[in-house]
């Protein structure tokens, strides 16, 4: 009875996600954003959207800017010029009610077990402990690491350690989620295993997910719409709506409309910059 409550929940929240895409006011607005540390321009021109619920990917050359654009809507890079605005508030400085991060470098607590690098996130919003220990096991589940919760980090694989951050942000109230490679230390096989359990999870609790990755079939497979950036300093070169349907199976991965998408992709970065796709 429960489990069926929980599964109508589930998919009720699904197709609020999928209406908030359509209908609802924008999480994220950056209007002509330049980006720039010191003397180095990191990006010009930047206007893109992202509205609640949506999965975002940003794609581009290695040191284009896409990691710079992703500090900035988190509060931690200040632009140069231009407009940006989370929640129709402009952003100045980390917000961490509204915006969770988890980057390549994950920063997690190496004298905390993995639990207690999940429940640090509600510990920093005031959750109690009995609701901040069920909830960070209920996400480390989640990830795949319901079995080794008091594992301390160097006790953890590469990508046992990402599951980890995963679960931290995950956890966390924030409604939008800010994702620099954060499977990077992850084989293609649990890339795209966790990139799916992940999806299901960010859509069931109504997320958006400004996403960065190098990985062409990762932005394909996940992402709502994908940014295509040019080098450095970057600007836009094309926003692709995703045209595969939702929920996605990886199935998905072996159809033509698939390929087509990830050729074109391909295509678009090749064009600026021959020697630097992966
Ligand atoms: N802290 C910093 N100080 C000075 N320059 C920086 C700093 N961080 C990034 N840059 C420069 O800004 C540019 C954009 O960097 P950014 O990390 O945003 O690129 P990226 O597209 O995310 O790169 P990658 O794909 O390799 O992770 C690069 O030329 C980089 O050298």
């Amino acid at each position: 009875m429960a489990g069926q409550r929980e599964e109508r929940a589930a998919v009720g929240g699904v197709r609020e996600a999928a209406a908030a895409r359509e209908t609802g006011p924008l999480r994220v607005a950056a209007r002509d954003l330049t980006l720039a540390y010191g003397d180095t321009t990191a990006a010009t021109g930047l206007t893109f959207d992202v509205r609640p619920g949506e999965f975002v990917s940003l794609i581009g050359p290695s040191g284009c800017g896409k990691s710079s654009a992703l500090r900035a809507v988190g509060g931690l890079l200040a632009p140069v010029s231009g407009d940006l605005l989370v929640d129709g508030t402009p952003v100045d400085g980390p917000r961490p009610r509204d915006v969770a991060f988890v980057f390549q470098d994950l920063a997690l607590y190496p004298w905390r077990s993995a639990v207690r690098n999940v429940e640090i996130a509600l510990q920093f919003a005031g959750v109690g402990r009995a609701e901040r220990r069920a909830r960070a096991l209920d996400a480390l589940q989640a990830v795949g690491l319901g079995d080794v919760p008091h594992r301390f980090p160097h006790q953890l694989s590469g990508g046992m350690r990402q599951r980890v951050a995963i679960a931290r942000a995950l956890v966390s109230d924030a409604p939008i989620l800010l994702l620099d490679e954060p499977f990077a230390a992850l084989d293609e096989l649990s890339r795209l295993k966790i990139g799916e359990q992940l999806v299901t999870l960010l859509e069931e609790h109504g997320k958006t997910v400004l996403f960065v990755t190098h990985s062409l079939s990762e932005a394909a497979y996940l992402s709502d719409r994908i940014i295509v950036m040019t080098p450095r300093p970057a600007t836009i070169k094309e926003v692709i709506e995703v045209p595969l349907p939702r929920p996605r199976e990886p199935q998905v991965l072996r159809t033509p409309e698939f390929h087509a998408l990830t050729d074109r992709l391909s295509a678009l970065l090749l064009e600026d910059d021959p020697g630097d796709v992966r």
